[in-house]
């Protein structure tokens, strides 16, 4: 596929935390009311991140009529927002919270209602506190992807990062 994201070449190779959920296992410590994996939002993406081995995760989502952008394909924000939280739920496995700072999305070939998205995701390596991550997307011929990510994650400390807002946060 092609896309124009060079990663740095002096990535500092993570490992997986001993804690990281094994593979096979949903990774399941974000909070219900998530766009992208909450399952309390009754227009949410629902997703189900699975661990893999080493420091991939997965996750299938369904595309829905709902996420209709062009007639009878998904929208691409939508799209984009799967790499989002697929991507983001990576670093999970190496015991670090983050959120978004750079997302980039390239999009190879109109993606159907009815059909199932694949996704696979990578964490690359990290740059200090940048976690530079790869996802893929196909929707059953993994030789022939629809979609691909790149995105830097910036980690954080939860507490301190959602302080101002968190009295604010919308509970269903
Ligand atoms: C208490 C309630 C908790 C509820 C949540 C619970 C748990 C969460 C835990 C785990 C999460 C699990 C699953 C997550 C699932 C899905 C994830 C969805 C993620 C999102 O959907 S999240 C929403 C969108 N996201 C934002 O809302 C971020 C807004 N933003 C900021 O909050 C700041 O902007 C921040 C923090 C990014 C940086 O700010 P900062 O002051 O901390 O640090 P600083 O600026 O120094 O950047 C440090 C290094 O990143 C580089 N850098 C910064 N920005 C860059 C860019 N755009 N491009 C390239 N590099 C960039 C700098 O160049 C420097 O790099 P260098 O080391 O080379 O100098």
């Amino acid at each position: 596929m092609k896309h124009a994201f060079v990663p740095p070449a002096d990535l500092e190779p993570l490992q997986r935390h001993p804690k990281a959920a094994a593979p096979g296992h949903h990774i399941d410590l974000h909070h219900s009311t998530c766009f992208g994996c909450g399952d309390d939002v009754p227009l949410g993406l629902h997703l189900k991140v699975i661990a893999g081995d080493g420091l991939t995760v997965s996750a299938d989502m369904p595309v829905a009529s709902w996420m209709q952008g062009g007639p009878g394909v998904i929208h691409g924000g939508v799209l984009s927002a799967a790499f989002d939280e697929v991507m983001g739920t990576s670093p999970l496995l190496i015991g670090s919270a983050v959120v978004t700072a750079h997302l980039e999305i390239d999009f190879a070939e109109p993606i159907p209602l009815g059909s199932t998205l694949h996704f696979d995701a990578r964490i690359l390596g990290r740059q200090r506190r940048k976690v530079y991550i790869a996802s893929v997307a196909h929707i059953g011929d993994p030789e022939r992807p629809v979609a691909s990510a790149h995105s830097i994650f910036v980690t954080i400390d939860v507490k301190e990062h959602f302080a101002e807002h968190y009295d604010k946060r919308v509970i269903l």
